[in-house]
């Protein structure tokens, strides 16, 4: 059974580049906000109750207006909190069925910004914080998106706090443009593969 790794953080943090860097060292990760976005297009009963919430224009020529669905849900926690209510529970069957299929992997990784808020921390069995300080995030997120400071302020105002990630995570990656990222990374991977042995022995074979 593999270890599920819950990769959370807020906007801009890094967790994108830590998932990577995962990605990399053969640990196959669940992008949440790829698969949400997938799931969205394509399941009927999310469309509908989209539609029914926001208005038929919601989706445009077949596809989710995602400018629009984020006009309508940030800076409005209710609807943020019925947007989430449709296809979160969507996303986390997807989760489980993609985790059932990586089964022999010793680790798998599940990454989100809004893990905790949406239900996911008991889906996974360690979770990891990737850290920056909130200044950082929003350049970076402005600097990636072309978005402007409110726009990404909004979003931040949608996400659980840093201090309290912070208490329901096990472990921190400090992502501050400062503190070397790789090697912390690898510390965790080392961490949660204790028994696992990827290097053959030349002697042995
Ligand atoms: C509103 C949508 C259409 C905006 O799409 P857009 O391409 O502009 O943004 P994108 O999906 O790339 O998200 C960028 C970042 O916004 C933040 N964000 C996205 N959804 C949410 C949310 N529901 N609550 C808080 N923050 C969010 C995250 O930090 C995310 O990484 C899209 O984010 C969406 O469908 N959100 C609802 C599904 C969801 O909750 N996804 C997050 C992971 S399950
Ligand atoms: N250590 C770093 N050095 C340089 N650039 C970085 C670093 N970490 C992140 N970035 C850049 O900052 C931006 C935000 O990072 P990333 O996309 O990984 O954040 P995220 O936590 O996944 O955000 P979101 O919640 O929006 O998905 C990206 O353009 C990324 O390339």
């Amino acid at each position: 059974m593999a270890i599920k790794v819950g990769i959370t953080g807020g906007i801009g943090s890094g967790k994108s580049v830590v998932s990577r860097l995962l990605g990399i060292m053969g640990i196959p990760v669940y992008i949440s906000d790829i698969e949400a976005k997938r799931i969205t297009n394509t399941d009927e009963v999310i469309r509908r109750e989209l539609c029914a919430l926001v208005g038929e224009e919601v989706f445009q020529n077949g596809e989710l207006n995602r400018p629009l669905l984020a006009a309508y849900m940030f800076g409005y926690p209710e609807r943020t909190k019925e947007v989430n209510g449709i296809i979160h529970p969507q996303v986390k069957n997807d989760f489980r069925q993609w985790a059932g299929q990586l089964s022999s992997k010793p680790l798998v990784g599940m990454e989100s910004a809004i893990l905790i808020e949406s239900g996911f921390r008991d889906e996974v069995d360690v979770l990891v914080m990737v850290y920056a300080p909130l200044d950082i995030r929003v350049e970076r997120a402005m600097r990636r998106d072309g978005s402007s400071r409110d726009l990404v302020m909004k979003r931040i105002e949608a996400q659980m706090s840093d201090e309290v990630k912070r208490s329901q995570a096990d472990f921190v990656i400090v992502n501050d443009d400062e503190t070397p990222l790789i090697p912390q990374v690898l510390e965790l991977i080392s961490l949660l593969s204790k028994n696992n042995h990827y290097l053959c022995s030349a002697k042995n074979n």
